[in-house]
């Protein structure tokens, strides 16, 4: 047995001599296994006897309990969230009552907008009270959610229990929820919704941390696989990514030889997360903060890019210009965003 010298709700410490060899390094492991935690082994190689910790996430435990990192807590969240956000968009257009209305030129609103957005902003809210969030439909929606969620469309397990497992760059272990900014476009191709082209839809959930997208969602509520309604991936540049059902193509074995035209910046981020294009162009102001942040997210986190025609990359504090005036380029893993800087005509 090595002797524990600190103990703390989700981390025990010891210390472990380099000089002698074990053949069982680091036996707490399967106690602690045995508690439905996963585990992180810390080293640290500056002292000796070598110090080790082991930080350990109850995965059963819920979001409130949890001792997490924040960032991971708000990502966990944010998976659960745009996933239930995504069955109150499929029951609201189920219902055949779309409520549709004209915001302006080219914007349109629906009931499963206004809904989805109340939904997302009503449970973040109450999870992270302090961050900021900022949704495509202003602060006036209220609608009643009555009979638009059930039990089976809100498991209290988080969706993706492994994301409160990871290990975060000491940089973000620190963040303070009063600075983040949470941006939510609760239905992202809402003229293809009232068209029916559903598979352009998408519920997107950013979050922002000194200005620059640090973790993301991408939801597709009307994806099925293996009967799973919607699908849900996320991004955490510099942590990880994941996502339920996604069949990737070789980004190398594709030239870009046809130009695809589809709605939504969330269907076109999928897209190249997908492999299935190597660029998204959208050479002009119009699409929005809320459309970007978590496409950034999550392309950065697979080592795409994001930025603006001329290769500048969006912020998104609280107070920036909710339009992307700069227009849009992102690009796949692999692909040189340099040249489609350089290819693209002012
Ligand atoms: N000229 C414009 N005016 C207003 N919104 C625009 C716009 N061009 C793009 N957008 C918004 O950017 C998102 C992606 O647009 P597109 O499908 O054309 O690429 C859509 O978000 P929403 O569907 O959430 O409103 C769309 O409304
Ligand atoms: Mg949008």
């Amino acid at each position: 047995m090595i002797p524990i010298t600190d103990f703390h709700p989700n981390f025990i410490q010891f210390n472990y001599s380099l000089e002698e060899s074990r053949s069982d390094p680091i036996p707490s492991i399967n106690i602690i296994t045995e508690l439905h935690a996963s585990v992180q082994i810390i080293f640290s190689s500056s002292a000796k006897p070598l110090f080790c910790g082991v930080r350990y996430y109850n995965t059963k435990m819920s979001l409130s309990e949890s001792t997490a990192p924040l960032l991971l807590r708000l990502v966990s969240e944010a998976c659960t969230t745009a996933n239930t956000a995504g069955s109150i968009v499929r029951k609201v257009l189920l219902s055949g009552e779309l409520g549709v209305v004209d915001k302006g030129v080219n914007d349109l609103q629906t009931k499963a907008d206004r809904c989805a957005q109340q939904y997302i902003v009503q449970r973040m809210k109450q999870s992270f009270p302090k961050a900021t969030i900022i949704g495509e439909e202003g602060e006036d929606v209220s609608e009643n959610l009555d009979g638009l969620l059930s039990p089976a469309t809100t498991p209290s397990e988080p969706l993706f229990p492994e994301i409160l497992t990871k290990a975060v760059p000491e940089k973000l272990l620190e963040i303070s929820e009063d600075n983040i900014v949470i941006w939510v476009d609760p239905l992202d191709g809402t003229q293809e919704f009232t068209k029916g082209l559903v598979g352009h839809v998408t519920t997107l959930i950013g979050i922002a941390f000194d200005g620059r997208p640090v973790g993301g969602v991408i939801h597709q509520p009307f994806y099925e696989a293996d009967g799973v309604k919607g699908r849900t991936m996320y991004g955490i540049p510099e942590v990880g990514h994941g996502v339920m059902h996604v069949s990737k193509q070789p980004w190398q074995h594709l030239q870009p030889d046809d130009v695809l035209r589809v709605g939504g910046a969330g269907h076109k981020a999928v897209l190249l997360i997908e492999g299935r294009a190597h660029a998204y162009v959208f050479a002009s102001p119009g699409c929005k903060k809320w459309d970007t942040c978590a496409p950034e997210a999550v392309l950065v986190s697979i080592g795409g890019v994001l930025t603006d025609m001329d290769g500048k990359p969006y912020r998104y504090s609280k107070d920036v210009q909710h339009v992307n005036e700069g227009g849009l380029l992102a690009t796949a893993p692999g692909v040189d965003h340099s040249w489609y800087l350089k290819s693209i005509p002012k």
